[in-house]
């Protein structure tokens, strides 16, 4: 927005402006839909019917309307609006707008593709301007989004509709390193587009930061935002800003639940809907295909689809970011003669972005993990989508094949499913989706019309020396061999994703690995399971002292491996909720090792905590195996497990235990009498002032709650951090100790039993 030339415009302008906005708010209150209704159903005004204003003093209907400026939006908004090629709604914006315009709370679902993101954006815009917010009134709105691509289109889309509007915008999302400068600016921005954490660590890093005339807030892939992998940053969030504001979710896979809309506290939303009466959940031109393809031709079958579609652009979905760098390294060094890229959330963001808007502009083939699944409008149309890996559930299958077929275009997409994940299939067909299975056929191998064998390429590939400049292909295809199967055996869905059903070797071959890795994972329940193919896994007996094996390192990395497979649990952004949901990586999960040699520990189990108690030191014994802390109480372990145990050390152990224990509740007790009569000295103080300050309220409630996790600290000590095994049994240990009337024989009975556990 240019600056006015003089005073005289300026006043100029705002007497136009508080004239608009009169105006627009007699107009909206006017012509106010009804609760619950759907503008969808309403006439459409005729065609030349004057807007707005009308000369005997009452208003044209906005609800029913068809195009944006039949809307009592401002001048400003219309222009915006205008110029960015944007006429008539879409069935969303028809829908949502006449409700959100009047200040409703919005639960919206339309299919992908179907515009959506105008249908708030508008909205938060229009009620800033109508508030006549500035740059001085702080934080307005703020819109979070589950990724950060997302975050960013969102942005462009707010740029370009309200270019003419005088407020201040800002895109705060992680993986910049100007998070400094950010810190500075944050506070005089209006409008927020934003993924969770970022927004999050501006709450609390940022000083000063105030969302508490907030006016909108804005969920986009709303039932994504509030699964539970974003569930803490979410209620974080939440509580910290004002009850009273209004708010949007809106989704092509919208949340009913009535928790998530307590927890965000809607009041009576509109929930509209706008594709539940269609035959189908996803666009209509769209055409979707499924093929069976077992594992071990995955990518026979991918290389030969890439290349009898050199002219399309495609976007493939893998399930893990090792796969997509393996896939793309492996295939860009076969130039398959069209230009390659790959997106996942480990890349820098810098990177990220430019992959993006390259892969925006040109053919090419793009290789992603679910990333970019949700919202990404690939600007010039995606062709096809290709899901080389089955989508986790029904929700993601949408959102995946929905990045063609959008708005007016069309798109096709094809997804491989394995023998074993035939399920998935009814599980589409169930939810309205015309998803078509063929057989391979022209429809996917247009040109060459049979497999193109890779295979033996990518053997002879991983073959080569390696190069210490070049990537490490056979690295990156041991983790993504890896990666793949953890995916799979993590999925609850085990109706669907069964990693026991599947050829291992034979997938390992089919990624040019001259043997089958050896990996380690898996649920006790499988022992005795036949994998089926010839398979290698070799399942061995679940043993604590695997656990204590030192982390092997990358070569290539210099990593640890297991510092590589937790990074690869990062970058999943989207299948990590929802695995987490289904107990996938919970406690509860019964993981087991299926160990082919390369015995790797988790990284969290070695460290070592310098303040620990005495006697729960890790002990390393002659072959380098550890031993449980209380065995080094024992004299010796004889190989039958049997233990016999020094009664001078033991009775030493719980004597020092004993002590430390009343050492510490002494501090306790005397940190406790300080802190009341810190309270209590505060309360007086204020009755002198004879009125509450606020600031000393919160003062206390940082006081009890840094008082809450001294206590949490304090106990913490007492465990060992390493696994919640350790943890509950040291609980046990410490409840022994405090018994301080135990007899020796009693201690000594006890030891043995938690030895005999611990080894067990
Ligand atoms: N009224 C409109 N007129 C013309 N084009 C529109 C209109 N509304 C949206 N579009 C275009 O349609 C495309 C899809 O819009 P949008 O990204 O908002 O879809 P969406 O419903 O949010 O999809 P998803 O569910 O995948 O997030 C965009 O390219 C957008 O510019």
């Amino acid at each position: 927005m240019r600056p006015p030339k003089s005073r005289e415009s300026r006043k100029q302008k705002r007497l136009s402006e508080v004239q608009e906005i009169e105006l627009l708010e007699s107009w909206i209150q006017n012509g106010r839909p009804e609760s619950g209704s759907n503008p969808l159903s309403l006439p459409p005004p005729p065609k030349d019917a004057p807007v707005g204003r009308i000369d005997d003093g009452t208003f044209s209907a906005y609800a029913g309307s068809q195009r944006f400026d039949q809307l009592p939006v401002s001048q400003k908004t219309k222009d915006g609006l205008k110029e960015a090629k944007f006429t008539k709604m879409t069935e969303i914006q028809r829908a949502s707008l006449p409700h959100s315009l009047c200040g409703r709370d919005i639960l919206g679902a339309a299919k992908t593709g179907s515009g959506k993101t105008l249908a708030f954006i508008i909205p938060v815009i229009e009620k800033l301007y109508r508030a006549r917010w500035g740059p001085e009134d702080g934080v307005g709105s703020i819109i979070i989004s589950p990724t950060r691509e997302l975050a960013a289109q969102l942005f462009d889309v707010l740029k370009s509709v309200g270019k003419h509007h005088n407020v201040s915008a800002g895109l705060l999302i992680g993986g910049r390193k100007d998070i400094d400068t950010e810190k500075e600016h944050v506070n005089d921005l209006n409008i927020l587009v934003c993924t969770p954490g970022r927004l999050l660590q501006h709450m609390d890093e940022t000083p000063n930061f105030d969302c508490s005339q907030l006016q909108v807030l804005v969920l986009d892939e709303a039932d994504r935002i509030l699964d539970v992998g974003f569930k803490k940053a979410l209620n974080a969030i939440v509580s910290q800003l004002p009850k009273h504001r209004q708010t949007f979710l809106f989704s092509a896979t919208q949340t009913k639940s009535v928790q998530d809309l307590a927890r965000l506290s809607l009041k009576d939303p509109e929930y509209l809907s706008v594709h539940d009466e269609s035959v189908t959940a996803t666009p209509n031109r769209l055409h979707q295909t499924a093929i069976i393809v077992p594992l071990d031709q995955k990518l026979d079958m991918l290389w030969s689809f890439i290349k009898s579609h050199l002219n399309s652009k495609i976007l493939v979905f893998l399930s893990t970011c090792k796969q997509v760098r393996f896939v793309f390294e492996a295939f860009k060094k076969l130039h398959p003669g069209i230009p390659l890229k790959c997106l996942h959330g480990r890349m820098k963001q810098e990177r990220r972005m430019g992959i993006y808007s390259q892969f925006c502009e040109t053919r090419s083939v793009l290789f992603s993990t679910d990333v970019a699944s949700r919202g990404l409008d690939f600007n010039k149309a995606v062709d096809w989508v290709v899901q080389v890996d089955c989508p986790e559930d029904v929700a993601a299958y949408i959102h995946r094949v929905g990045r063609t077929a959008r708005y007016l275009s069309g798109g096709k997409s094809v997804l491989f499913l394995m023998p074993s994940e035939m399920k998935m299939l009814e599980k589409l067909q169930e939810k309205k989706i015309p998803i078509q299975f063929i057989k391979v056929s022209c429809v996917i191998l247009a040109n060459t019309k049979r497999l193109q064998p890779v295979s033996g390429l990518l053997a002879a590939l991983l073959a080569k020396k390696d190069d210490k400049k070049e990537v490490d292909l056979r690295h990156l295809a041991h983790r993504a061999f890896i990666t793949y199967l953890r995916s799979i055996h993590k999925h609850r869905d085990k109706e669907v994703f069964d990693v026991m059903k599947l050829p291992i070797e034979e997938f390992s071959a089919s990624l040019g690995l001259p043997m089958t890795p050896k990996i380690r994972f898996l649920n006790q329940k499988s022992k005795g399971k036949q994998v089926s193919g010839e398979s290698s896994l070799r399942e061995e007996n679940y043993s604590k002292e695997n656990l204590f094996e030192l982390p092997r390192e990358c070569p290539v990395t210099g990593k640890l491996e297991e510092e590589e497979e937790e990074e690869e649990e990062v970058d999943k952004d989207f299948l990590s909720a929802k695995e987490t949901a289904h107990g996938g990586q919970g406690k509860s999960t019964e993981i087991a090792d299926i160990e082919l040699g390369t015995r790797i520990l988790k990284k969290k189990k070695l460290k070592i905590n310098v303040h620990r108690p005495v006697g729960t030191r890790v002990v390393f014994d002659d072959e380098g195996n550890t031993l449980p802390p209380l065995a080094t109480l024992a004299d010796r372990i004889s190989g039958d497990g049997s233990v016999q145990l020094d009664e001078d050390r033991v009775s030493k152990r719980y004597a020092n235990l004993r002590e430390e224990l009343k050492e510490e509740d002494k501090e306790d007790k005397l940190l406790d009498r300080q802190r009341r009569k810190e309270k209590r000295m505060k309360e007086k103080m204020k009755r002198r002032r004879g009125r509450k300050d606020e600031d000393d309220i919160e003062g206390e409630e940082d006081l009890s709650g840094s008082d809450g996790d001294r206590t949490n600290k304090r106990s913490k000590k007492y465990f060992d951090s390493d696994s919640d095994d350790a943890e509950s049994k040291r609980d046990k240990d410490n409840s022994t100790i405090n018994a301080n009337s135990i007899s020796l024989k009693e201690q000594e009975e006890l030891a043995l039993k938690l030895l005999s556990s611990m080894h067990s």
